[in-house]
C-alpha cells in the first residue's frame, strides 16, 4: 500500500459526481467533480451548500473517482484551496494520470499539481482582492452580481489570464442576463484589452448536475 494511504486522511466532501463542465473555456468537457465543504467567503447568492459535508477518507475518494470514466477532474467547493491536506490527494490523483482543474475564488495560492485554474473573484470582497490574491490563472470568471465593471478592471490588472468571462448571477432559478450583457458591452466598447466574453452556467439551463 502506498505510504500516504496508510495515514488515509479524511476530507470534508459535499459530493463527488460525473458531469460535463458547464461553464467557461472547457464547457462540455466530461469531468469528475470533487466538491469540498467549507469556504473562506460567504457570498449571499452562493449556489452550493458547502456547510453540508461528510468526512471521506482518501482511499474512499480514490475508489469513487475510479468508478467514473472521465479523465478530467474538477476540484471545487466551497473553496478547495483552504483544505490543509489537499496536496496529498492531488498527488494521488496525479499519479493515476488525471488532468486536474480547480475552481477557486483566488484568495489563497493554488497547489502546483493543478493543471488548469479557473478563478472566480468575488466583487463583494474587492478589498480582500486589493490586498492579496493569485497573480495568474487560465481563466477568470466574474459573476455579475450588481455593477462589477470597476471590479473587472481591478482584476484585469491583478490576475493575468488567457480568458476573461462575465457570468450572469443566478438567484432562485433566474439569471440576470440583461444586466450581464449590458456590462459586457461596456467592458468591451473601449476596445481595451482584455476582451471579455460571456460564460453561462449551461448545466443549470439543461438541468444536469
Ligand atoms: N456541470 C457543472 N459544471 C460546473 N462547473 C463548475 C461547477 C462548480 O460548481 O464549481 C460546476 C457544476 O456544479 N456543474
Ligand atoms: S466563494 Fe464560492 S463557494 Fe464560497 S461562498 Fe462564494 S460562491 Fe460560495
Ligand atoms: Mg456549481
Amino acid at each position: 500500500m502506498r505510504s500516504e494511504l496508510i495515514s488515509n486522511p479524511r476530507y470534508p466532501i459535499v459530493e463527488i459526481f460525473e458531469s460535463l463542465q458547464g461553464e467557461g473555456a472547457n464547457t462540455g468537457m466530461p469531468s469528475i467533480f470533487i466538491r469540498f465543504g467549507k469556504c473562506n467567503l460567504a457570498c449571499p447568492w452562493c449556489d452550493t451548500d458547502y456547510q453540508r459535508f461528510e468526512p471521506m477518507a482518501l482511499a474512499e475518494i480514490l475508489e469513487k473517482v475510479r468508478s467514473f470514466s472521465a479523465k478530467n477532474i474538477i476540484i471545487t467547493g466551497g473553496e478547495p484551496t483552504i483544505q490543509p491536506k489537499i496536496v496529498l490527494l492531488l498527488d494521488c490523483l496525479k499519479a493515476e494520470g488525471y488532468f486536474l482543474a480547480i475552481e477557486t475564488n483566488g484568495l489563497k495560492p493554488v497547489p502546483p499539481q493543478i493543471d488548469y485554474i479557473a478563478v472566480s473573484p468575488k466583487a463583494l470582497y474587492s478589498r480582500q482582492y486589493g490586498r492579496r490574491c493569485i497573480g495568474s490563472a487560465d481563466e477568470v470568471r466574474i459573476v455579475a452580481d450588481g455593477d462589477v465593471i470597476e471590479f473587472c478592471r481591478q482584476i484585469e490588472t491583478k490576475i493575468k489570464a488567457r480568458h476573461y468571462y462575465l457570468s450572469p448571477c443566478e438567484k432562485g432559478g433566474e439569471m440576470n442576463l440583461l444586466e450581464t450583457l449590458t456590462q459586457l458591452g461596456i467592458l468591451n466598447q473601449a476596445r481595451q484589452q482584455p476582451h471579455w466574453q460571456l460564460s453561462i452556467q449551461t448545466h443549470k439551463l439543461i438541468g444536469i448536475a
